[in-house]
């Protein structure tokens, strides 16, 4: 696992979002051969959309063949309110690139079965051949997609009941009334996310420190689900520095200084140094990144 620390939100936005469209081109899809992504809603990726739409403008990508699948969805909310996940994904990404609607799947919270949508959804993934890339945010209490404490990390998408903490975090898109937010959502489970070739999770802010550090610090947890990480062979937490602020320092200084070593060794290549870059292989003894996006994760 790769921990990359930013300053701030804007930067971990803005790396996020350079990261995945360089995936997507390096991976060039076609119409028989789309980019699977899985996708979160919620306050963390805002910039990370943002910074995408803006590179899509720019001419930097494109999401012709780019197949989405978020990650979760209320149920009972109609799907054109406001804080709909659906009208989430469409007013900060979908409506502003090229992507087409048939592309795009949500969970349908108001499906009039809903464990056989929760079945459909898993097939529907298994069917594009799996998710290549998936991009998550977490909860305060270390959850991901709405995997709350204590669900299985063998869980696959079903009907979840929020936990309360859960609902008290979502209520200040529901004008701060706990009892508008939904009871209920459908999510993608744990394993939904882990089976993804890669996993990457944006985790920002003070409020979430302690989050971050029993995700990497402590051993994989039921109780802090975005902990299952950590099993993961492809797994990358961008976070900003003050979620940063429960990490021993040495995990810090760790993972820092292993940036660094890829960020000399990629200024090496660059400049032709290649003297500097074999010193730098036999000191550290790893194998020569090209790039930073695919430097080795585990
Ligand atoms: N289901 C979503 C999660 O997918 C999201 O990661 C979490 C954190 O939200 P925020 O990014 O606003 O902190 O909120 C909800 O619970």
């Amino acid at each position: 696992m790769r921990l990359i620390i930013r300053e701030d939100y804007t930067e971990v936005s803005d790396y996020i979002a350079n990261y995945i469209k360089e995936r997507i081109n390096q991976f060039n899809p076609s119409e028989e051969r789309p980019f699977v992504l899985g996708l979160p809603t919620g306050s963390s990726p805002i910039g990370v959309y943002k910074k995408m739409v803006e590179l899509y403008k720019a001419g930097d990508f494109s999401f012709k063949h780019v197949v989405t699948f978020n990650m979760d969805e209320y149920v009972g909310l109609p799907r054109d309110h406001p804080e709909s996940y659906h009208s989430f994904m469409w007013k900060n990404l979908f409506m502003h690139v090229d992507i087409k609607p048939e592309n795009v799947h949500i969970l349908n919270g108001n499906a009039p079965d809903l464990d056989e949508e929760c079945k459909k959804y898993e097939a529907d993934i298994a069917a594009v051949g799996g998710i290549e890339l998936f991009l998550g945010g977490i909860g305060p209490d270390g959850h991901i997609a709405f995997n709350e404490p204590g669900s299985s990390l063998t869980s696959r998408t079903r009907v979840k009941t929020l936990a309360y903490e859960t609902i008290i975090a979502n209520a200040r898109f529901f004008d701060g009334d706990v009892n508008k937010v939904p009871k209920l959502a459908l999510t993608v489970g744990v394993a939904t996310v882990m089976d993804a070739r890669e996993v990457v999770v944006i985790i920002t802010g003070a409020h979430k420190s302690i989050a971050l550090a029993k995700c990497i610090e402590e051993g994989v947890n039921h109780m802090w689900t975005v902990s299952s990480i950590q099993l993961h062979p492809k797994g990358l937490i961008v976070c900003d520095e003050d979620s940063t602020l429960e990490l021993h320092v040495k995990t810090v200084k760790y993972f820092k200084s292993i940036e660094h070593v890829h960020q000399v060794l990629i200024g090496a290549e660059n400049l032709g140094l290649q003297g500097g870059v074999k010193q730098l292989k036999s000191a550290s003894g790893s194998s020569r990144p090209k790039t930073p996006m695919n430097a080795p994760h585990e």
